[in-house]
């Protein structure tokens, strides 16, 4: 495939500060050249970039999102490898979205960007196909959430079956099937029959069309909490009510994380309202307990904040942990 852009050691060597005595997870961890390298591998988890913004703007969001898997890299491979963090994961590289960009800021019209999404949805199914099929586990780093639709597919044609998703996100992404953008990645997947049960968690009352509430209301295969109901309650009770969340997609899921749902944090929608991301850390080491077919962590913008990458950096490293770590 000449879509991707393989991390290979020596390119990582330019986001690694290395210090005598000590050794960072970039330095300890396996790098390949082709994904046919994957398939000798006894790492679980595979991490790889979409560095994309077309679906947010064909969305009429706020660019940037493509600006965040350098700054990931940065503080991901600067993780202290240690008793707590091993090497159970391979850094592929990213997605090559640099020509699908030129194409893009020769379009004014937002709609007109729908097919740039399209091609990016193809990629993005096919690496993630890859990638489960060989029974391991992607974790994503975004992008727009339009990339949720290439995911579920993937994770579909992989599995042979549809499957179920977890979305802490503001928005349910619900949006009309007119054209393809960072607001209907979920209704794209339900109407092709590679989504079956959806659950989102932390929905804003704000921000959300009664259309969708009406939709979501006559569809016993979704359902949603309302970040209000979790304003008040404390940790443990959170982790409760995500629980009801989990168990509703009979704990075997794909896992979206859109950042627009966390609190002051750079992204296309960012909101002074949401959860806080020791919430989110939360969240991730309960839902790990499940059966996840793959992370998605979408919507960020590391571009302008060092401590936006870093937090992805903590979401990634909580999830692959190793459970007795
Ligand atoms: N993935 C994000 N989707 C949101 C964006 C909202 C916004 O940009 O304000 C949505 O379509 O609702």
């Amino acid at each position: 495939m000449k879509f991707f852009n393989f991390l290979t050691k020596n390119s990582a060597k330019a986001y690694i500060n290395s210090r005598e005595g000590e050794t960072k997870l970039g330095e300890s961890i396996t790098y390949v050249s082709s994904f046919e390298d994957l398939e000798n591998l006894s790492e679980k988890y595979v991490i790889f970039g979409i560095p994309e913004d077309i679906g947010v703007r064909a969305n009429l969001g706020q660019p940037g999102t493509s600006k965040t898997w350098e700054p990931f890299l940065e503080a991901f491979l600067n993780i202290q490898h240690n008793q707590f963090n091993d090497n159970n994961c391979i850094v592929l590289g990213s997605l090559d979205t640099e020509a699908l960009h030129d194409k893009a800021t020769q379009i004014k019209e937002a709609s007109q960007l729908g097919s740039l999404v399209s091609e990016i949805d193809l990629m993005v199914t096919h690496l993630v196909e890859k990638i489960i099929s060989l029974d391991k586990i992607p974790v994503i780093i975004g992008g727009g959430h339009n990339n949720s639709y290439g995911n579920i597919m993937g994770t579909a044609k992989a599995l042979d079956k549809k499957i179920h998703v977890i979305n802490i996100d503001a928005h349910t992404d619900l949006r009309e099937t007119n054209y393809r953008h960072s607001g209907n990645g979920f209704s794209y997947a339900k109407q092709e029959e590679y989504l079956d049960r959806y659950a989102i968690v932390g929905l804003h009352q704000n921000y959300t069309p009664q259309y969708i509430f009406d939709l979501m209301d006559n569809d016993k295969s979704i359902s949603y909490s309302l970040f209000e109901e979790y304003l008040h309650l404390t940790t443990i009770d959170q982790l409760i009510k995500f629980k009801k969340a989990t168990d509703f997609v009979k704990n075997s899921f794909g896992f979206e994380l859109d950042c627009d749902a966390i609190q002051d944090f750079d992204s296309s929608a960012r909101t002074p309202s949401g959860f806080s991301v020791n919430e989110i850390r939360s969240f991730i080491n309960l839902a790990k307990k499940q059966h996840v077919h793959y992370l998605h962590i979408c919507e960020a913008d590391a571009s302008r904040n060092p401590l936006i990458a870093k937090a992805l950096s903590y979401f990634v490293s909580d999830f692959i942990r190793t459970e007795n770590n």
